[in-house]
């Protein structure tokens, strides 16, 4: 596609957009103390700053206790070698330092600081990057040409109390190696044996090159290139880092260093491969070209030219993207925590490991949210993690916190596992919320049935399960389908050990299924012929029925459907006794906290009566969370303001529960905002019963509680645990279609709760 191509030239649009709009950049800062009153003022600024500078005076490590130093790194660049754009200046550096610092934050939660100077003197930049020590607390060194960037790395490393690396030669030579490792395990070929030629002998390459040699290359099997052609013994003037690599030999050309080799290592220039070479390649080649963002040869042509070769390339829109943001953020993440000294050798290898190890492990839950349609099995187009695999976070951080402690530079003794678990949380905002859940329903072993056993983030949700609880699960669909997804996702879960099977079109259990069914509904029009024909389409009654039976302990459907189609066959099987829909939940999970809403689904239009049996259950089931329920009745009248349905319902509601002397805090009917406010709350009614924010938002249609559900959702970026269906006694849950798998394993997780502890 050439550059003056429509869709190049939207493309090229897009980007720039992305970085105009809606305001110049990509970061902001952002303070993390109060500064409302003039309190605040005088804490976070003179008089109160002077007690934490003469803290930092006498002990200089007060600095981390203090200051935001711990969680701070440098992402510095004179703009000499960017990407694969060449020397561009410090300035047109910014956007790709401040892309940078964007996927320290949203990767690894690392605060940076983007620094471009106006330095090309390599001892100059290093000096000015020792003297930024005081305010970091490691520095990433980021495109800086070679061979200065190895004098500047040498120089800060000697220097330096705090961890510096050179991300394009460290981080590179990490997830090349990681994927090469797993590459030659596809090939059948070992590290001892392959020919390897790197075109590139910069940053990436020479760093790239010493970690292959760590992995058990044979320095005598590399042949290095740089612009000149073959880096060999006979060549004047080679920097001291290439003189290491150069080879006696009469080879000058690419063309030449190609016959028979086993791995090309390109991180050069666009286009410097031709498919002329990869053809003679070794057979079963393996080809990075990792030069950005326009590699030495496009993967197509790569493939076109030998098609058993494995491929990489630095970009995302192709498989195996070999780049650093595999590493970066998580090394760091690790250094930072372990408050290591440097980031050593063995950190390093801990590194490629982890890397490496992940890729071979069935693929997570949220990695086939992030990447649905993909195929995320080990093989030759997943050789290495995908960027937004959240185990990425928690397996190099502790790999590398623990491989710093081992080596003997860091300065704190972490607790890993406990370690593990607070990055587990940081990576799924509903962790921490969902922790005593997940831990009541890993004591029991209930059996949970999902009724849309075919859908693909349900199978994910079944692999998440046998990993992360102890129940077990049965699937309703058709065993051919299911096998086939689970192949096509790369899911290592197996019908019969981790899932039971109940095939609609030819269960022998049909007849016992129909009949239960029947018995159950005889009496409300519906007949044996009806009752078989819903037992065979229709997998919400399936699932409902086996529960009746006691064949499985819970139901979980609506990922396709509305929700009432599903709730009327829920209630038709297992309302029975004290057992009918009372109302759904949801907890939104929002940067300030928890908060419940409902009801979102099930009586559009309560009575007071039915809003009262909600509240009641509401509060129940907030407390399983280990919250103190605080719960608002919201209207569009306030305080007895307004003689609307909605007004006289909140009223009647608050009467019933006067009445009931419930054992938790609520108040109504009030609007939204005087929930979450206190202090107005106060104004519009002094001395109401409620204290501080309310929790539990209840509203008086569902239209209310949905609208309040999805925008908290959408504009606060809240994060949904439910809809939890209340009154059921956690034998049935209803999800929404917009369900992601997090969310189900979040559900299943609930329905695996005891009975006991669901209360
Ligand atoms: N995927 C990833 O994660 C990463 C990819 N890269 C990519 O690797 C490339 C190099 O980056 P980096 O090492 O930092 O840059 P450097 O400037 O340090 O090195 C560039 C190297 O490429 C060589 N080179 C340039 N043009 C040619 C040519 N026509 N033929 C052969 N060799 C050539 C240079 O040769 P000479 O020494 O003679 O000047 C030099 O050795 C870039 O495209 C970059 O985007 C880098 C880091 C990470
Ligand atoms: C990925 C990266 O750091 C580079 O291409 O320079
Ligand atoms: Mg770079």
């Amino acid at each position: 596609m050439s550059r003056d191509d429509p869709k190049k030239i939207a493309e090229r649009q897009a980007a720039l957009n992305y970085h105009e709009f809606p305001r110049p950049g990509k970061l902001e800062i952002r303070a993390t103390k109060p500064m409302a009153t003039g309190r605040d003022l005088s804490r976070a600024y003179s008089p109160g700053v002077a007690d934490a500078c003469l803290e930092i005076e006498k002990n200089a490590a007060d600095a981390f206790r203090y200051t935001a130093k711990g969680n701070l790194v440098a992402v510095i660049s004179n703009g000499t070698a960017v990407l694969g754009l060449g020397d561009i200046g410090a300035q047109a550096s910014k956007p790709v330092m401040e892309g940078k610092a964007v996927l320290f934050k949203k990767f690894a939660g690392i605060d940076c600081f983007d620094i471009e100077v106006n330095e090309t003197d390599p001892e100059k930049l290093a000096d000015l990057v020792c003297r930024l020590e005081p305010t970091f607390g490691a520095v990433n060194l980021e495109d800086i040409k070679a061979p200065d960037c190895f004098v500047v790395e040498r120089i800060c490393r000697e220097r330096m109390g705090i961890p510096v690396f050179h991300d394009d030669q460290h981080g590179t030579a990490i997830v090349a190696a990681a994927a090469a490792t797993n590459a030659l395990r596809v090939a059948d070929k070992r590290f001892e044996d392959i020919k390897v030629v790197a075109l590139g002998a910069g940053a990436a390459g020479i760093a790239c090159l010493k970690m292959l040699i760590v992995m058990g290359v044979a320095r005598e099997n590399i042949t290095m290139l740089d612009s000149k052609g073959v880096v060999h013994t006979k060549r004047n003037n080679l920097t001291a880092e290439k003189a290491e690599f150069a080879r006696e030999t009469e080879m000058r050309t690419v063309m030449d260093a190609m016959e028979g080799a086993d791995l090309f290592l390109g991180v050069s220039g666009p286009g410097l491969l031709t498919q002329e070479m990869v053809r003679k390649m070794a057979p079963h080649p393996i080809i990075f070209a990792l030069a950005n963002p326009t590699p030495e040869i496009m993967p197509e042509e790569a493939r076109e030219a030998s098609p058993d070769a494995l491929i990489a390339t630095g970009r995302s829109d192709y498989p195996n993207q070999v780049n650093n943001v595999l590493c970066f953020p998580f090394i760091f993440r690790g250094a930072l925590d372990a408050g290591a000294t440097q980031i050593n050798d063995e950190m390093k290898v801990a590194c490629v490991e982890a890397i490496a190890g992940l890729a071979r492990a069935p693929a997570s839950a949220e990695l086939g949210a992030a990447y649905q349609g993909e195929r995320l099995a080990f093989g030759p187009d997943y050789l290495i993690p995908k960027p937004f695999d959240p185990r990425l976070l928690p397996t190099i951080a502790v790999a590398v916190a623990k491989a710093a402690m081992d080596s003997g530079v860091a300065t704190r003794e972490l607790d890993l596992d406990a370690y593990r678990a607070g990055l587990q949380t940081q990576v799924y905002r509903s962790a921490l919320i969902m922790r005593p859940v997940f831990e009541a329903a890993r004591q029991s072993q209930r059996r949970i049935v999902f009724a849309e056993g075919e859908e693909t983030r349900i199978l994910r949700t079944v692999q998440a399960m046998s990993e992360e609880l102890t129940g077990s699960a049965v699937l309703v669909g058709r065993p051919e389908v299911i096998e086939s997804r689970i192949e096509r996702e790369g899911l290592s879960i197996k019908a019969g050990r981790d899932f039971e099977l109940v095939n609609p079109e030819s269960d022998e259990r049909y007849r016992d299924y129909w009949t239960t069914y029947h018995d159950i509904l005889a009496r409300d029009g519906v007949t044996p012929d009806l009752a078989k024909a819903i037992l065979r389409t229709n997998n919400t009654a399936i699932a409902a029925t086996m529960v009746r039976r006691g064949e499985a302990d819970s139901m979980i459907c609506g990922t396709v459907g509305q929700y009432l189609w599903h709730l009327n066959y829920i209630t038709q099987v297992l309302a029975e006794g004290e057992l009918h829909p009372v109302g759904a939940l949801s907890l939104v999970i929002l940067d300030q906290g928890p908060l419940f809403v409902t009801d979102t689904h099930v009586n559009t239009e309560p009575t007071a009566e039915q809003l009262a049996d909600a509240v009641i259950a509401a509060a129940r089931h907030v407390r399983r969370f280990g919250i103190a329920p605080k719960v608002a009745i919201c209207s569009g009248s306030q305080f007895g303001n307004l003689d609307s349905r909605s007004g006289r319902v909140a009223r009647g509601a608050v009467a019933l529960l006067d009445a009931a002397q419930v054992d938790f805090e609520y108040e109504g009917e009030m609007h939204s905002d005087a929930a979450l406010d206190p202090d107005l709350r106060e104004r519009l009614f002094p001395g109401n019963r409620l204290t501080g924010k309310a929790n539990v938002l209840v509203y008086t249609s569902t239209d209310a509680a949905g609208a309040a559900r999805n925008l908290l959702k959408s504009v606060s970026n809240g994060l949904e645990v439910g809809p939890i269906l209340m009154g059921m006694g956690n034998r049935a849950h209803i999800v929404t279609p917009g369900v992601t798998v997090r969310g189900l394993l979040n559900i299943a997780a609930l329905a695996g709760m005891p009975v006991s502890s669901y209360g």
